[in-house]
């Protein structure tokens, strides 16, 4: 049943829903997954609405405090909703259908996140691709029903891309058989795991193992911190809140330092390396890099975490453009609805394309990982490096494109969507993280770029590569490609934009209406018109140099080039007649390369009496051989307040307009070096990162120890909330 139409709506936005020319219902169900999806989907949503609890006062306006407990206290309500609706599913599909469904609604009830969603997110994951079947039955009941509240602890202050670099260790004791934990220095300690500060009482760690003296690299356990009845740290660790950051602001993120912390040999996940209770290390993994499998789901799970902000954020900006209006266009008539300007859709237009784009590609995407984890069963790895390639690149380009299109859709919103309330600025902090957490950009399109380029090795060799950059061996021929990486680049957005291609055209083959594939296709169309346009450097695809040509005849093409000039086709131009051509001197542009110049050279010399007086007094003084280039920031002072004080003294006699030349030509050299050197002029960093000293993780430590939820070991959500539902007393 479709919802309810609401009473009182904008004029406005009526009217512009009345001009769809499609059926919206359609689109929902395409969206969804079909008819019966849409229905369950209204049928989880609307049980959620009856029963969850809203805010009174805004989220945005309690103290950090406040905001934590408030999220447990949802949180609760929401995962007692969430467990028992789980328990009721039989089959695979229907249980990642409905945590879908509960992970977009839960957006509801958190301008911020929960948290709990490390536990849902990478906690749960890790227990089903890391744990051995043994594992898995303990550990996954305790999970799903959320005996247990975990996270993911891999990230420590010193090290977070680099994870070879890690430097906690668990060392396997066999006299006991336990490993045990260290935090061998300050900058191994564990920082940023979402829930950690104050929620999880178990965590997955990411630690060096060390077995018989010997290091086997990093492997996860999976470890109890804090006391399931008292949710009192265990003794032999430190753990706490990191503190405030850009958004995140509930997911309570944190740190954790272990001291000899002893833990039980089977705490080490076994799917993929097992240590015997002798302490043999025995591999099972045929592929090295299976331990980094939760990351790899979760970039899978971003692209359409961020289809899905994206989605939000422009439905914000397009509802709001329909009922703004603004400016006068035309006197004595009504001004006109923002959304109608050119310019405004252009902000929003490609944002709708962008989230179909992502949606399309994310449930292709998840498919194909899918299909890829189904052969890793089997023993088969060989499509595991292609899935790592592109899930990073995906998840690169997806994170930031997201982010960015979701400050136009502010930007769309004008001064109002700067307000905490539009939500535009929660979904921005939410979405910039994640071109940062679970792999860098820059990062991930480098392993990308890895896998392209010995790729592109086995295509020289004439070797067979898969079919997703086969089109690497369609591109041999020199003219049309090349091995820059512009060219690598240029190829991988032809990958992205072709699966949104076939899959979009897919995906509305069959069922849907004309009217929804006439929009479809030109969302589709639109997508790649708008990068074709963005990239248009990247889609040249042969230099188009009449200097760089292979054959190296630069001066027959400057010739040929030139003859070819529109200006040539005939010999006399007909402003030789009419109007002369414009001095270059006019152009903006080459004045702002020239009015600074002669700025500089007033400055230089003005600079150059003064100092020629003090030269010999310093050089004396400090001795020639001792005194230090002076740097950049202090020479430029010396210029601006020399040149400022010495042209004043040197004006005061002559003609005024010249004066006013000059005091001009003084206030441009301050101007244009105040906005070069904006980055220098902040003298106040207060960046627990950026201080003089460098000290930047025991700053960043001290930061988090002076934050307020770590005055109290256990926060008191955990006896109102947290403890009653996990000992299913609520
Ligand atoms: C349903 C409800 C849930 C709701 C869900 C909602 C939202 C989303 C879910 C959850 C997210 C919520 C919050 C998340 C909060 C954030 C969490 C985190 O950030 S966890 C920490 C994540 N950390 C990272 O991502 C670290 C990034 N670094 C790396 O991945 C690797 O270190 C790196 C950069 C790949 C390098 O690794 P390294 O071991 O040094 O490898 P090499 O560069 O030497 O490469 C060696 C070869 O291995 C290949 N490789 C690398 N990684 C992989 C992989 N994952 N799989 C397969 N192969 C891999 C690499 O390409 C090299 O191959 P070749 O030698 O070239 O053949
Ligand atoms: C909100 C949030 C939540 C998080 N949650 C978790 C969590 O729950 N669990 C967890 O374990 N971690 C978590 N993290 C940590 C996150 O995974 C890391 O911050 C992320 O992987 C980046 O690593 P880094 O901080 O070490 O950055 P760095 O690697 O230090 O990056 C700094 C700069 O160096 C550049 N750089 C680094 N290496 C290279 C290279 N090889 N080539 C070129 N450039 C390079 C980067 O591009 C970047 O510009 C979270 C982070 C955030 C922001």
């Amino acid at each position: 049943m479709r919802n309810k139409p609401i009473a009182n709506v904008n004029a406005d936005l009526l009217k512009e829903r009345k001009n769809c020319s499609f059926d919206i219902e359609e689109l929902t169900n395409l969206i969804d997954g079909g008819k019966n999806q849409t229905a369950r989907r209204r049928e989880i949503e609307n049980m959620l609405l009856k029963n969850m609890p809203f805010d009174i006062i805004p989220e945005e306006c309690l103290s950090a405090k406040e905001k934590y407990e408030n999220a447990v206290r949802k949180s609760v309500a929401l995962n007692k909703i969430g467990v028992e609706l789980v328990s009721q599913v039989t089959k695979a599909k229907e249980l990642s259908d409905l945590t879908l469904t509960l992970r977009r609604v839960s957006d509801a009830y958190f301008r911020e996140v929960t948290p709990f969603l490390l536990h849902l997110g990478m906690f749960i994951p890790t227990i089903l691709g890391q744990c051995s079947d043994e594992q898995v039955a303990h550990w996954l009941p305790l999970a799903m029903q959320l005996k247990i509240i975990g996270t993911y602890a891999q990230t420590e202050l010193g090290h977070g891309t680099f994870i070879r670099g890690l430097e906690t260790t668990a060392t396997y004791d066999e006299r006991t058989e336990e490993f045990v934990l260290n935090s061998p220095t300050l900058s191994s300690s564990k920082w940023w795991a979402g829930g950690l500060g104050k929620t999880a009482n178990h965590c997955i760690v990411v630690a060096q193992l060390y077995t018989k003296g010997e290091c086997y690299g990093t492997h996860p356990f999976i470890v109890q911190i804090r006391d399931m009845d008292t949710h009192m740290p265990l003794k032999g660790l430190k753990v706490g809140e990191i503190g405030p950051r850009l958004g995140f602001q509930t997911a309570d993120n944190g740190f954790l330092v272990f001291d000899n912390f002893r833990i039980p040999r089977d705490s080490l996940m076994m799917k993929h390396a097992k240590v015997l209770k002798d302490g043999t290390y025995v591999k099972i993994a045929r592929h090295s890099k299976l331990t980094y499998g939760t990351m790899i789901f979760v970039r899978v799970l971003l692209v359409s975490e961020m289809a899905f902000n994206l989605s939000k954020a422009v439905t914000i900006a397009v509802r709001y453009s329909a009922v703004r209006r603004q400016s006068e266009l035309k006197p004595n008539e009504p001004e006109p609805q923002v959304l109608d300007y050119l310019t405004q859709q252009h902000k929003l237009f490609i944002s709708i394309s962008t989230v179909y784009a992502f949606q399309f590609t994310s449930n292709w995407l998840m498919k194909t990982y899918h299909t890829v984890q189904a052969n890793m069963k089997h023993g088969n790895t060989d499509a595991l490096p292609e899935l790592h390639a592109l899930s990073s690149c995906l998840k690169a380009i997806c994170t930031s494109d997201c982010s960015a299109a979701i400050e136009q859709c502010r930007f769309a919103c004008g001064g109002h969507g700067y307000m905490i309330s539009s939500n535009l600025p929660s979904l921005y902090a939410f979405t910039t993280a994640t071109r940062t957490y679970e792999g860098d950009y820059t990062v991930l399109l480098l392993q990308t770029a890895r896998f392209l380029v010995k790729t592109w090795e086995q295509v020289e060799l004439g070797n067979a590569v898969t079919p997703m950059v086969a089109y690497l061996a369609r591109h041999q021929n020199r003219e049309a490609w090349d091995e820059s990486p512009e060219g690598i680049i240029r190829a991988f957005e032809a990958i992205a934009a072709g699966v949104y291609q076939t899959e979009s055209v897919r995906s509305v083959s069959f069922g849907q209406s004309d009217a929804i594939k006439d929009v479809m296709k030109q969302l589709s169309d639109l997508y790649l018109l708008y990068w074709s346009l963005e990239r248009t450097g990247d889609l040249l695809t042969t230099l188009k140099s009449t200097l760089g040509s292979y054959d190296g005849r630069v001066y027959e093409r400057l010739m040929e080039e030139a003859l070819k000039s529109p200006l040539n086709q005939e010999p006399v131009n007909e402003s030789f007649h009419n109007e002369p051509e414009p001095q270059v001197m006019d152009f903006v542009s080459q004045q702002h390369k020239l009015f600074i110049g002669i700025a500089s050279y007033y400055s230089y010399s003005m600079t150059a009496l003064w100092l020629w007086d003090i030269l010999t007094k310093v050089t004396s003084e400090l001795g020639v051989g001792k005194t230090d280039r002076l740097p950049e920031s202090h020479g430029r002072a010396v210029f601006m307040s020399v040149f400022n004080s010495e042209m004043e003294k040197s004006v005061s006699s002559l003609s005024a307009p010249l004066q006013a030349v000059l005091r001009q030509l003084v206030e441009l050299y301050l101007y244009y070096w105040t906005l070069e050197k904006r980055g220098d002029l902040l003298l106040v960093l207060q960046s627990t990162l950026g201080s003089y000293d460098g000290r930047v993780y025991e700053r960043l430590m001290e930061e988090a120890l002076k934050n307020p939820p770590n005055k109290e070991p256990v926060n008191e959500s955990f006896h109102k909330y947290l403890k009653p539902f996990i000992q299913g007393k609520l």
